[in-house]
């Protein structure tokens, strides 16, 4: 019998890989067909041919097999009549006297085919609990065991257990061991056992793998040569090798598996979160509360489309699957069909009753396989059939934060005192079990097509406030960074993930309010920067499309980006994903929401291509690694609309904040003017002390509080503003002064900066914390004052030359000792510190992810890996901009 071994590593990534079908037997075909004729033949002619006995080998099953193994990156594989005859035939390898070690949440058929050999063969079966290994360990007969078969996601409680350290266990203690992984929930797509130390893998192909429920199928996987032998024997004389037909058929599917889980596992997400948030137990990887969240993370690239969730009571669970109408009711899953089932009445009926109570079985367990439909479709449809069943009831009052809304009103528990709120708009609550960074990834096409931006935060040494109000500001981009990634997706959606404000929204893009859009448009705006400003009554429609759970930070963040798509992607109306990620603290006053604005701005306007950057550098970039190559002319348009969004989240912002995060550098700005924004030099060099109170405060509220104090007290209100102004002018005379010793400058600067919180402080924007950290750097000389909008967040400090990092730069070890005293200091009393430089690059664009794709393309890299967008997602804000910075090229304005 011919196995299908593969011809070394991948050359493409794993969809493409799928779609690509060599030929083993190139040249063979007269015709060149494109797709794998089906030998519908049981013999074949002559003596000496390559295939006598389609038992044996048929030429439509080589190309399946060989296909198998070059998509699993493994050296054998066979496909056989079906799941069970997969593990039939791994399991002829053991004889009487041999132990097993295996699950005691197993597939139901796999359990009544091992205790089939435990009554017949003379073998000793052991079900335990292997998601500990220690228990496996336990079992372990140096002498006698011989096969540990593992499943993990178990089926169906969606157990996890960790391959790579079992493994390793066994290997110690019973070196001739095998470890056989059924891989049938993850499919190669998602799990690649075999390097985590599993001898054999294999997948009930009747699920995922061909995806449409049309054929039963089963498939082995190997890297060993003597395992494959006697594998390929038993298949050869027990003849459960896969006929043609079916062969053609599974070689079909696969094409198109990576589409199907990507489809399939985007909605059980959104699915499991809406049952997680109705505080059902559900059972789900993807779930940061499951407890196999990481070490399946670990293993797995993504979370499966398979998730049950428990009722606590059978009756309740029997009458929601009865009143499901677009969810199935039949065994087996991976179809491209939604189905629901109970196991322990339909798949799990052949383990008795009272074993199904000992392994922890629940009776009442409801298991979902999540197909292709539309997932609001499958949300409805779930939603009706737990209404039904009397498990959750719809309240008609207005829904509060917590209950879900649903288009017919909002949703509790039934016997629960608190139900969370649902909403399609899936905000999850920091305090609540919530979507995992893998679980948000987007439903991209693919790593090529997102778009990824970055822009600073920023620091204003002299003038926050003033400058709304005309008078001159100086501020300056930060090191850390917001980054945006925007990514195609395929089911009229977008789909919002924030994962530090811990939340994620999904909306359709045909029930945004388009026609407030379409009035706009046909009115003025080009779309095209010209006439960028934010449409009040396009955001009072959004707002009303918004559940009112969505409230504080997300509220803004979402409204800003749902106005800059519906004014920006009309009328294409593509569908997106966009994911957000910043290392800058959040409403610090150091201009995360000028970032976040830029980054939306930057991505929607390249996504649809209303500024372009080239992505092909003729030459390579020596000068300021990619510095100044965003032309000021795409830096313009992008911070028009980035100032939009500014509006949207901050209500009368100066624009200073998104002019430094677009443009870089150091800057006097001050509005109204011709030229708005001058650049500063020397600022550079500076070392800041930043110092965060971590008292929340909302920006848009002070900045109203000054307007007010404006209009109620408008002589204390002019003479601070002509005090700034007077501060302010003398500080850029400082900067531009070449001839001041460095020494005087920051002498005289710390005078400015005092002088300036003076103000601060009587316009109402200070706080007795950051008074506090006033003081306390008073005491060491250092002069500081708040940055940003004030009433708490951060407050900043000039820093002696002498305080700046390595030997080389001269700090003397008093000077060390001083600034580690003072952050301790400033730690004992809650606040945390950075030093920071400033004055870095604006505006950033990924143009060229060569680097990145070299590493998908080397097959060791490609396990350690994450894709591009879900580096977002896992990584936390400290490790985002190292690995950012090696996906690719980076560019800059
Ligand atoms: N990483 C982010 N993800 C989502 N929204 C963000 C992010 N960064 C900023 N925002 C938005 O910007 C707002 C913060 O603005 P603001 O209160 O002015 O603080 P800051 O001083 O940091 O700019 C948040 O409430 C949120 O709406
Ligand atoms: C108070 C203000 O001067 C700066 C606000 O900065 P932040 O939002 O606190 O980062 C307002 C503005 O200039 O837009």
């Amino acid at each position: 019998m011919t196995d299908g071994s593969s011809k070394g590593p991948d050359k493409y990534n794993f969809s493409t890989e799928c779609v690509t079908i060599d030929n083993p037997d190139a040249g063979k075909d007269q015709f060149n067909s494109s797709s794998v004729p089906i030998y519908q033949s049981a013999t074949f002619k002559g003596m000496n041919g390559e295939y006598d006995y389609s038992r044996s080998g048929n030429p439509t099953r080589t190309h399946l097999q060989h296909h198998l193994a070059k998509i699993s990156s493994a050296k054998h594989a066979f496909a056989v009549s079906s799941g069970m005859a997969a593990l039939d035939v791994i399991a002829r390898i053991l004889k009487p006297g041999d132990h097993v070690v295996a699950g005691d949440d197993l597939y139901g058929g796999s359990n009544r085919l091992l205790g089939y050999l435990q009554s017949n063969a003379g073998v000793v079966v052991h079900h335990i609990d292997t998601c500990t290994p220690s228990t496996v360990e336990q079992y372990l007969d140096k002498e006698r065991t011989r096969l540990v078969l593992l499943e993990t996601p178990t089926n169906p409680l969606i157990k996890i257990c960790d391959v790579q350290e079992i493994a390793s266990r066994v290997k110690a203690v019973c070196p001739s061991a095998i470890i056989v992984v059924d891989n049938t929930m993850m499919s190669p797509y998602l799990q690649r056992p075999l390097n985590f130390g599993a001898d054999v893998v294999y997948d009930s192909a009747t699920k995922y793998l061909s995806g449409h429920h049309d054929l039963m199928a089963g498939v082995v996987i190997c890297n060993r040569d003597d395992l494959a032998k006697h594998m390929s024997f038993t298949i050869n004389s027990v003849g459960n090798g896969l006929g043609p037909f079916d062969s053609f058929l599974l070689l079909r599917g696969l094409k198109t598996l990576a589409i199907r889980m990507d489809r399939q596992q985007a909605s059980a997400k959104i699915i499991a979160s809406f049952l997680n948030q109705l505080q059902f137990q559900v059972h789900y990887p993807g779930l940061k509360n499951h407890p196999g969240h990481h070490t399946h993370f670990k293993m797995a690239k993504d979370a499966g489309a398979v998730l049950s969730f428990e009722t606590r009571d059978i009756k309740t669970s029997e009458r929601i699957v009865g009143a499901a109408k677009l969810w199935g009711i039949s065994v087996s899953f991976g179809a491209v069909n939604s189905l629901i089932s109970m196991p322990c009445l339909m798949s799990h009926a052949s383990i008795p009753a009272h074993l199904r109570a000992e392994r922890g079985l629940p009776e009442d367990l409801i298991r979902l396989c999540v197909g292709i439909e539309d997932w609001e479709d499958l949300i409805d449809d779930l939603e009706c059939s737990l209404v039904q069943a009397g498990a959750i009831r719809r309240r008609e009052e207005q829904s509060t934060s917590s209950t879900l809304s649903s288009p017919e009103g909002s949703l509790e528990r039934v016997g629960e005192e608190r139900a969370l709120g649902w909403q399609r708009c899936l905000p999850s609550d920091a305090n609540n079990a919530s979507m995992d960074g893998a679980l948000q990834q987007p439903h991209t096409s693919g790593d090529a097509e997102n778009i990824v931006v970055s822009a600073p935060g920023k620091v204003i040494l002299f003038g926050e406030h003033a400058v709304v109000h005309g008078v001159t500001a100086i501020a300056s981009a930060l090191d850390l960074r917001c980054y945006g990634c925007l990514g195609a997706r395929s089911d009229d959606t977008i789909h919002l993930v924030l994962p530090d404000l811990h939340s994620e929204y999904s909306t359709k893009v045909s029930a945004l309010p388009w026609a407030e859009t379409e009035v706009e448009k046909s009115d003025a705006s080009d779309g095209d920067g010209n006439d960028v400003d934010m449409n009040p009554t396009l955001i009072a429609a959004i707002e009303k499309t918004l559940p009112p759970s969505i409230t504080g930070k997300i509220r803004g963040a979402v409204v800003a980006f749902v106005h800059h798509y519906m004014s920006l992607c009309y009328p294409t109306k593509p569908s997106l994903t966009f994911t957000a990620r910043s290392s800058i603290p959040i409403g610090a006053g150091l201009g995360s929401s000028a970032a976040y604005s830029t980054c939306v701005s930057a991505a929607l306007l390249l996504y649809m291509q209303k500024v372009v950057i080239n992505r092909q550098r003729a030459t390579p970039h020596i000068s300021h690694s990619g510095r100044k190559y965003i032309g000021v002319d795409i830096a313009a348009t992008v911070n028009k609309w980035a100032f939009a969004s500014e509006r949207i989240l901050h209500g009368t912002p100066s624009g200073i904040d998104n002019s430094v995060s677009v443009f870089g550098g150091a800057i006097s700005y001050a509005r109204g003017r011709a030229q708005p924004m001058i650049p500063l030099q020397g600022f550079q060099s500076m070392l800041l002390l930043l110092a965060n109170t971590h008292v929340e405060r909302d920006a848009k509220a002070v900045i109203s509080r000054v307007h007010a104090l404006k209009a109620n007290q408008p002589g204390l209100f002019d003479e601070c503003m002509r005090r700034i102004q007077d501060v302010v002018d003398e500080a850029v005379r400082c900067f531009q002064d070449t001839d001041l010793p460095r020494e005087s400058m920051l002498v005289g600067l710390g005078k400015l900066v005092a002088a300036n919180h003076a103000q601060l402080e009587l316009l109402g924007v200070s706080h007795p914390a950051l008074e506090m950290i006033i003081a306390k750097l008073k005491a060491y000389g250092l002069q500081t004052k708040l940055t940003g909008a004030g009433g708490g967040g951060c407050t900043v400090t000039l820093l002696p030359d002498s305080f700046g990092a390595g030997g080389e730069s001269g700090k003397s070890g008093e000077s060390a000792h001083t600034l580690a005293h003072v952050t301790s200091n400033l730690a004992q009393n809650g606040f945390s510190s950075i030093v920071t430089t400033v004055g870095g690059s604006g505006l950033g664009v990924l143009i060229d992810k060569k680097v990145w794709d070299m590493r998908l393309v080397d097959q060791d890299a490609r396990e350690s890996v994450a894709p591009l967008a879900g580096i977002f997602t896992q990584s936390s804000a400290e490790e985002l901009a190292g690995k950012m910075k090696e996906c690719g090229h980076w560019v800059f304005v």
